[in-house]
């Protein structure tokens, strides 16, 4: 065991010890208690060794993905690029001199990394609380494997506390929110609010989710839906899930 003198003071600050294996850090907690966001940066770390030599990463949006960015920089001569899910994404890779790709000139994205709104121990999930579900829908379904990065107040029994963004066309969206009331929900339009794509969000409020592939397709079947916020069909691979314990690994 040793300590190096080049570790992120961010790191020091946190922890209790650090060991530097393969030119990563290793590290365990000071009182074993990790407030959210160290969680997060946890989660991120983790998530590095899943990407594989010289490939093109998948990039979510939201905090969580944010840490997994920031991490990805310290590896970045290994990658060859990155897609990216929104447009804060993209400007975030950039800023790390991380070259961000068109996903229609890449045909294979072996990880996608993201974070999540809400998770089951099933690994599906309600996304889009930051608004990306759209992109982040699209660069999953192209990605090899799903690895979604959590701390442990994302895994729930049912989705559904946190309501369910759908992106709408703009002149669907009373429409839209009548046939969605019809389903048993209560939409609200998330006000002031454009998606990267130039659509507008419906927040779906006390659904409870008992049959999330079902309603996934139920809702995406409405006339002006782009898509809805439940990965369901196409749900996780990986859960890399944090608690003061450490980082666990759920996979289904
Ligand atoms: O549109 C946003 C994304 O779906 C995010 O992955 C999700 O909202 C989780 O974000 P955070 O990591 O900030 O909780």
């Amino acid at each position: 065991m040793r300590e190096n003198s080049k570790c992120p003071a961010s790191l020091l600050k946190l922890a209790d010890s650090i060991i530097l294996i393969n030119n990563r850090y290793s590290f365990t907690h000071k009182n074993n208690i990790m407030t959210q966001d160290e969680q997060k940066r946890a989660v991120a770390q983790a998530a590095i060794q899943h990407v594989p030599f010289d490939c093109i990463v998948g990039v979510g949006t939201g905090s969580t993905a944010n840490y997994f960015i920031d991490e990805l920089a310290r590896i970045k001569h290994k990658i060859r690029g990155a897609v990216a899910s929104s447009e804060a994404t993209a400007h975030r890779l950039r800023s790390h001199d991380i070259e961000v790709m068109d996903l229609n000139g890449v045909d294979e994205l072996p990880v996608y990394v993201d974070g999540t709104d809400e998770i089951t121990e099933y690994l599906h999930m309600i996304k889009g609380g930051g608004g990306a579900l759209t992109r982040e829908k699209i660069v999953a379904a192209v990605a090899k494997k799903f690895i979604c990065i959590a701390d442990k107040s994302k895994l729930v029994n049912i989705l559904g506390k946190f309501p369910l963004p759908v992106e709408v066309i703009p002149m669907a969206r009373s429409y839209v929110a009548r046939e969605i009331t019809r389903l048993g929900g209560q939409p609200s339009l998330r006000h002031g609010f454009i998606t990267d794509n130039g659509n507008m969000i419906l927040d779906v409020h006390n659904m409870q989710i008992l049959n999330p592939v079902e309603l996934e397709a139920t809702i995406n079947q409405i006339t002006g839906v782009v898509t809805n916020g439940l990965f369901a069909k196409r749900g996780a691979d990986v859960l890399l899930l944090s608690s003061d314990d450490g980082v666990r690994t759920i996979v289904v």
